[in-house]
């Protein structure tokens, strides 16, 4: 559904992205771990339209996107939930979710938000608050549903744990999952927290200085040593409970 190959991208005259290849397919969720500065914001961004790639292919769901607008990458079926959960504040939550789905026919939005409202039930009961007076989860929770709410078929997520309680993250997971697993989305997920990402993610990639390191099953790379040590603090098994 998302298919990258040898993608090159930067900023000005810094080369970040030295070849990025990454596949997810539809109902199937890949997260990408890496240091700070590794580059993995800067997939998203390239693949999403944000940056401009120098060079390599980007499709969705068989269209070539490479080098188009973030607006003709959403309307290919991506929708990009980038790391600073910005909600418009003074709106509220029921018009933040509408704005995300300002391109789709209105006889279907009232579908769309209740899907939403089913994956995030906290939000039902806040509908009319503005959303600059929720808690940051609830706020990660409208930006998310935002996206939904145009209908995309791959989602891309950078960072949505930042700064969250354990049991938000966990909330928040659980409903990445379910998108997965219920409506077949295509889920790429960029994260800092390894130990919650090895536990949703069907695999994992690792980057290291805008290259793919190496990329497994979370089972797989959890047995390989030098992964437990940098990104999962050693003694991390499948059946860890504790982040
Ligand atoms: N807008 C920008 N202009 C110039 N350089 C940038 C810009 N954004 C990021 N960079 C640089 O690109 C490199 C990769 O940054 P990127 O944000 O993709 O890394 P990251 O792996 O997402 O890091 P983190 O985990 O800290 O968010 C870094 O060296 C960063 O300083």
């Amino acid at each position: 559904m998302l298919h990258v190959e040898s993608l090159h991208a930067g900023y000005d005259n810094l080369r970040v992205l030295h070849g990025i290849d990454l596949d997810v397919p539809a109902g199937d969720l890949l997260a990408v771990i890496g240091a700070n500065g590794a580059g993995k914001t800067t997939v998203l961004r390239a693949v999403s339209g944000l940056i401009r790639p120098s060079s390599g292919r980007v499709t969705v769901d068989g269209r070539a996107v490479t080098g188009l607008r973030a607006e003709k990458v959403a309307a290919a079926g991506l929708a990009h939930v980038p790391e600073n959960r910005l909600v418009f504040p003074s709106l509220t939550v029921a018009d933040n979710l509408a704005l995300g789905g300002w391109t789709r026919r209105s006889s279907r939005l009232t579908d769309d938000r209740d899907r939403v409202l089913d994956l995030f039930p906290r939000l039902r009961s806040r509908l009319a608050q503005p959303a600059g007076t929720l808690s940051g989860g609830e706020q990660q929770m409208v930006v998310i549903g935002r996206g939904l709410m145009a209908g995309p078929k791959v989602l891309v997520l950078d960072e949505p744990s930042v700064g969250l309680a354990p049991r938000l993250v966990a909330e928040i997971f659980a409903a990445l999952a379910r998108l997965r697993d219920e409506a077949g989305l295509a889920i790429l997920l960029v994260e800092q927290n390894a130990r919650a990402a090895f536990r949703v993610a069907d695999r994992v990639a690792v980057m290291d200085r805008g290259r793919i390191a190496t990329k497994g099953t979370p089972a797989e790379l959890a047995g390989d040593d030098r992964v437990q040590r940098a990104y999962l603090g050693g003694g991390y098994s499948e059946s860890s409970t504790v982040d």
